[in-house]
């Protein structure tokens, strides 16, 4: 039987899980276990009776949920705190993913796990809520705040990117918006040695803690970058016209500033990840393969 039980099955995230984790993990995707089902969610643990679960199901559409605030919050404040409260009464330990839009963005270093929160959109505000819920709920649980997730699973940045070069010569970018892009496949095999540690019986550093992919930089740069590793692969290329956030009106407010500090995890934990670089050239010329083959 699988140690880890995902909740997801589809997403970036989830995919990368089963790929790093092998026959450790099970994605149970919200056919089997939908974060609005409490049954099928209690059912699901008590199939797989994992050792510990991971929550990679969740509402991402940033953009979209500023209109459907209800849906947004029922998978991510509702369905991780039913969740929890589940795993809770089976003695299961809970990681429990989150954003770097819990932060307002203007605090001018990267942000540590002891920052107050204050997120700008509706997004955010529920991340956040989800993050509270969950450790009222559950003891044993793990907050891990990540930003700026991108893998050729699912779609991200980077598939944006792309898929915008193949239609147009020039692509308008914010220049203000900085972060730490996170390659999922990093970030699944950072979870996965938490994971390993706090299945252990006597981790007790239960809370909240940041991983993300070491290094920064902003959206147009990422974009730029982005766009030169395609090039090297044969794939579709734009020009970057930089540009400040006001003049790219978006529904939803994102942090301007979402890096995250990752010291805490490194030091409780033992876990760093690699540059976020190192990902993206693997992650373009997955991407770029898969144009040419279509
Ligand atoms: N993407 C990003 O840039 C960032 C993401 N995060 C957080 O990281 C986590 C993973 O994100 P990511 O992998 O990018 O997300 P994706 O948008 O790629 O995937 C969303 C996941 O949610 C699952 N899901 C959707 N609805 C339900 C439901 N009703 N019941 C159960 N599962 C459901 C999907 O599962 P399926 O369709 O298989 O059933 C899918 O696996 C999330 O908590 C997100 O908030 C944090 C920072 C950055
Ligand atoms: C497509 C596009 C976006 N942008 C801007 C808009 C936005 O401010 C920024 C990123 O846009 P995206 O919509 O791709 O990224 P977004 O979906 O907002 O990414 C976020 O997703 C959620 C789930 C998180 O938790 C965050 O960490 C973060 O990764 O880039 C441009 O400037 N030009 C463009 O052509
Ligand atoms: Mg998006």
């Amino acid at each position: 039987m699988a140690r880890y039980l995902v909740i997801g099955k589809s997403g970036q995230l989830a995919q990368a899980l089963a790929q790093e984790g092998g026959a450790d993990v099970h994605c149970a995707g919200h056919a089997e276990a939908d974060l609005q089902d409490t049954k099928a969610l209690g059912a699901a643990l008590d199939r797989h009776l994992p050792k510990l679960v991971i929550n990679a199901g969740a509402y991402t559409a940033v953009d979209k949920a500023e209109t459907e605030p209800e849906l947004c919050r029922a998978l991510n404040v509702s369905g991780p705190e039913t969740l929890a409260r589940l795993c809770d009464t089976r003695g299961i330990p809970l990681i429990h993913l989150s954003t770097d839009c819990v932060f307002d963005g203007e605090k001018t270093s990267p942000y540590t796990p002891q920052d107050a929160v204050r997120p700008l959109c509706v997004y955010g505000q529920s991340k956040l809520d989800g993050e509270l819920a969950v450790r009222a709920t559950a003891a044993r649980s793990l907050i891990v705040r990540v930003s700026w997730i991108f893998s050729h699973y699912g779609s991200n940045f980077v598939t944006t990117m792309l898929r915008l070069a193949e239609t147009r010569k020039e692509v308008s970018v914010v220049n203000d918006q900085y972060g730490c892009p996170t390659h999922a496949p990093a970030l699944a095999r950072g979870l996965l040695q938490i994971a390993e540690r706090v299945s252990v019986s006597g981790h007790n550093a239960w809370g909240v803690y940041h991983l993300a992919g070491a290094g920064e930089t902003d959206r147009a740069t990422m974009a730029e970058l982005i766009y030169q590793s395609s090039l090297s692969h044969g794939g579709p290329v734009a020009q970057v016209r930089a540009i400040p956030t006001k003049d790219y009106p978006t529904p939803a407010c994102r942090p301007l500033n979402a890096r995250l500090d990752m010291s805490d995890t490194t030091r409780v934990f033992g876990v760093e990840l690699p540059d976020w670089e190192e990902g993206l050239d693997e992650t373009v010329q997955i991407l770029t393969e898969e144009m040419k083959a279509s």
